[in-house]
């Protein structure tokens, strides 16, 4: 079978430089288009020399549309805003959307959906391996561990740099917690806590948020309960697991029916 043609959006990017780097390292995927904002100082660069692997001759452009017209799928780790944009002309020209931007809100995600009607999308807020088969985890032990006796919190730590609280990856936690507890996330979670807060509510999923220094990220998710606590752990060390992870959502998704599917869905976790 022949490559996969991708384009890489924000291709500047931590996360931009790290799936050019990826793709030039997996059989079957071939990087056909790298894009940046119009107005991005790295317009005209060599993609390959700015990701540090040395120049593959696709120039950053700034029109994603004839990007698209010669890919057969995106891969996206840029903004809510821009993603939306990204899911709508990826939907025109029926090719794989991988969203690996987080921060997205409920309308977002709704025109996110209305896109997966006509070209599979692919979204998560960790593309990682380790970091989907921890949420599994969590969902057990969520379930065998109630809300009677367990109280469940979510801890996270980012780069400075990281502009959305909390991380995708600790809400996708949050929500397998909420799964194995068979209760809706949003009635459940407290995301903030300041001043005199009264007692802990029994069954509330509770998230933490910490920012610095160059922190990949690091997630934690605490089942405390009286006399003993388990924590469920996972830290990446390196943007590379994200990237291959989307590399491989991508190769999966191509050739799929329209819909929106999950890294469980890709790992068949
Ligand atoms: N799901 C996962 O596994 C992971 C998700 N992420 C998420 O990915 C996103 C990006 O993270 P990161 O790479 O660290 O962020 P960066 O800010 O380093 O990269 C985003 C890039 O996208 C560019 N961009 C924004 N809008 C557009 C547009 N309309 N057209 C083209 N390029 C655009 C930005 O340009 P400019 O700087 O000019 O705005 C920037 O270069 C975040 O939401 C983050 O949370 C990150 C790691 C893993
Ligand atoms: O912004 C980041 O860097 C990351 N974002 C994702 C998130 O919001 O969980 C995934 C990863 O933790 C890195």
């Amino acid at each position: 079978m022949s490559e996969m043609g991708l384009v890489v959006v924000g291709a500047a990017g931590r996360m931009g430089q790290a799936l050019i780097r990826a793709i030039s390292a997996i059989d079957g995927a071939r990087l056909v288009a790298a894009v940046e904002r119009p107005d991005s100082p790295r317009i005209g660069q060599d993609a390959g020399e700015l990701a540090g692997i040395g120049k593959n001759g696709i120039v950053i452009a700034d029109d994603p549309l004839p990007a698209f017209a010669k890919a057969d799928g995106v891969l996206d780790f840029t903004s809510p805003a821009s993603t939306v944009e990204f899911a709508g002309y990826a939907a025109q020209a029926r090719i794989a959307h991988v969203i690996g931007t987080t921060g997205c809100g409920a309308e977002d995600d709704e025109r996110i959906a209305a896109a997966a009607r006509h070209a599979p999308i692919v979204k998560s807020g960790n593309m990682s391996l380790g970091v989907n088969l921890l949420a599994v985890l969590v969902e057990q032990a969520a379930k065998a561990l109630g809300p009677d006796d367990f109280d469940i919190e979510v801890l996270e730590m980012h780069h400075r740099h990281k502009v959305d609280a909390p991380s995708g990856t600790a809400l996708l936690l949050g929500q397998a917690a909420a799964i194995g507890r068979e209760v809706a996330l949003a009635d459940h979670s407290v995301r903030v806590r300041d001043g005199h807060t009264g007692a802990r509510a029994a069954g509330t999923i509770g998230f933490a948020t910490l920012r610095g220094g160059s922190v990949v990220g690091d997630h934690s998710v605490i089942l405390a309960g009286s006399g003993e606590r388990i924590t469920l752990s996972h830290v990446a060390e390196d943007r590379s697991i994200f990237a291959r992870g989307a590399v491989k959502a991508a190769l999966w998704a191509h050739g799929r029916k329209p819909g929106l599917y999950s890294m469980r869905d890709v790992l068949g976790l």
